[in-house]
């Protein structure tokens, strides 16, 4: 039974749990101050929560032109997940090449970093604390949202959600392929499908259909997440 303000987190897949993946999870000592119950268990007061908004799905789907019109309506940065792949990979989607486990972590490590980051006072936001972030980042596999949402654990203040770009392989295809000057090609997006699983069933990811539009998509997701920070107050 979760009190008032206390909030449910999803289990995080065993494959994150483990001590085989590289250090994602932090430290947290079981009942110390800052274990994710003991923080769950405070109320947190809404006016103070900063929200982190993922906008996920395969290439092509439409994170990085949904994600910047969020961002706008939202007032707050926006960070694309493209920008922190490294060279090897990049090289590698532009060459054909799938990327596989090993090669996501340290780019989901470091898009987190960058994320918890763009949540502080700056010279960027002129040293106003932030309502949130929008983050651009594919999060195919629910263990890759497992490693996002990280970012909101021992931090009541802090709310994560997904923004899922759900459309079909035939329309992704024809956004692909009209893509001007971009790595990831069409014959790319078959291999993003395979690897996608839909965050069907996490509380904290929302679908939207993003066939139609780009004016009826951004007011589409506009009205979710809205409606998730009206759920809020
Ligand atoms: N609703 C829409 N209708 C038609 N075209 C769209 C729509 N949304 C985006 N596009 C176009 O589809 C292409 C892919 O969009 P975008 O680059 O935003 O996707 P993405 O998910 O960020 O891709 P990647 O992950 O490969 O960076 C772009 O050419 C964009 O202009
Ligand atoms: O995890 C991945 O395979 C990549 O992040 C893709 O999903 C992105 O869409 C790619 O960066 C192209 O923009």
């Amino acid at each position: 039974m979760l009190s008032a303000g206390e909030r449910h987190q999803p289990s995080v897949t065993p494959a994150v749990a483990s001590s085989k993946l590289p250090h994602i999870m932090p430290d947290l000592e079981p009942n110390s101050k800052s274990s994710p119950s003991a923080m769950l268990s405070k109320p947190t007061d809404q006016s103070t929560v900063q929200h982190i908004w993922i906008v996920t799905g395969p290439a092509g789907c439409g994170k990085s032109t949904v994600g910047n019109g969020l961002s706008n309506e939202l007032g707050v940065s926006f960070l694309e997940g493209d920008d922190y792949h490294n060279k090897s990979n990049k090289d590698k989607m532009g060459n054909g090449i799938p990327l596989t486990d090993e090669d996501r972590w340290d780019w989901l490590i470091s898009l987190r970093k960058a994320a918890i980051d763009a949540l502080s006072p700056s010279e960027s936001n002129n040293f106003h604390r932030p309502a949130g972030v929008v983050v651009a980042c594919s999060a195919l596999k629910q263990k890759y949202r497992d490693v996002m949402r990280v970012a909101a654990y021992g931090s009541p203040s802090v709310q994560i959600h997904f923004i899922y770009l759900k459309l079909t392989e035939e329309v992704l295809m024809q956004r692909v392929s009209q893509r001007q000057a971009h790595y990831m090609k069409s014959d790319m997006v078959r291999s993003q499908l395979q690897a996608l699983e839909e965050p069907k069933g996490e509380w904290d990811a929302i679908t939207i259909n993003v066939e139609g539009s780009q004016d009826q998509v951004q007011q589409r997701v506009f009205d979710a997440v809205h409606k998730k920070l009206e759920e809020n107050q």
